[in-house]
């Protein structure tokens, strides 16, 4: 496998206002520090770090909504310079159109790409199909419950046939039961279509059901702690992976290796050294 993805050397720094000085003076925060790592091509890695390690800031850079103050990311070995239809991004927050159908959200995209109407609607039918919500085409998503409105941002973004596939918490709202199915239907169509995935999440067990690699990071500036590569096989996805030695050995490994960062990203919180 190729390398899809190269983080080489990425710091972030932001302006922020500053409290303690003059009126309109800023300081520096830096939210990720030298962030140095890779992805292959149809690989799954989740990310795990303490709350406001950078997590979001290395996914938005990524999605080319933001820009590295020194280093540089590749995609296919080349400098990402904005957004591009080549990745697709789910949020926690579905961001779904209200006065749209589930149809119509997924049409809605493709039209700005061009594809006539009758290939629109097959295309929207497909994914919903393969998000499992066929038959709720014409639902508003007033209509849906939580589960089935991130279905539908799903399949909105596969719809784009992206190559790599970005998602920041994205079942982080729904219930425990929505999560875990959602989480068995995500590895499913995961190997069904072979996109990329980036995949960030406050949750360990999370990370370690659906990453083939988990990568931790550390408290703020954010860096990569350590890679593990994931003993759990995910080629059965029927099987019950959470149960198994494998999994609860895993856990185990990201949470020493995470302990630490979490008590020094609360004490920073405490001693308001946090943006
Ligand atoms: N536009 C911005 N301007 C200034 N500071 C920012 C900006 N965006 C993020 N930050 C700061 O950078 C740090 C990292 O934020 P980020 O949202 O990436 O963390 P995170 O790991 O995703 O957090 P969480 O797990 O709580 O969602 C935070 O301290 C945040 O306040």
């Amino acid at each position: 496998m190729t390398d899809k993805i190269q983080f080489d050397h990425v710091t972030k720094i932001f302006k922020v206002r500053s409290s303690d000085r003059k009126k309109g003076e800023s300081k520096e925060f830096t939210a990720i520090q030298n962030v140095h790592f890779s992805v292959k091509s149809g690989e799954f890695l989740s990310l795990v770090g303490p709350s406001g390690c950078g997590k979001s800031t290395l996914l938005d850079l990524l999605g080319g909504l933001t820009k590295p103050t020194s280093g540089q990311i590749l995609l296919d070995g080349k400098a990402i310079e904005g957004p591009g239809l080549d990745r697709g991004i789910v949020f926690q927050q579905y961001a779904l159109f209200p006065w749209k159908t589930a149809k119509g959200n997924i049409e809605f995209g493709l039209e700005s790409k061009g594809i006539p109407k009758k290939e629109r609607t097959e295309i929207a039918r497909h994914f919903l199909s393969l998000v499992g919500l066929s038959g709720f085409e014409d639902r508003y998503p007033h209509e849906l419950s939580g589960g089935m409105k991130q279905r539908v941002a799903i399949a909105r973004s596969l719809a784009f046939d992206p190559d790599v596939l970005l998602m920041d918490e994205p079942f982080a709202a729904l219930d425990a039961q929505t999560r875990e199915t959602l989480q068995t239907e995500l590895l499913q169509i995961w190997e069904q279509t072979k996109k990329t995935i980036i995949f960030i999440t406050h949750g360990i067990d999370e990370a370690v059901y659906l990453g083939q690699r988990v990568a931790v990071m550390t408290s703020r500036p954010g860096t990569i702690k350590h890679i593990i590569q994931n003993p759990l096989q995910k080629s059965s996805v029927e099987e019950d992976l959470r149960s198994t030695v494998e999994f609860a050995n895993a856990r185990h490994q990201i949470w020493e290796l995470l302990r630490e960062e979490v008590k020094k990203s609360q004490n920073d919180q405490k001693t308001g050294q946090s943006a």
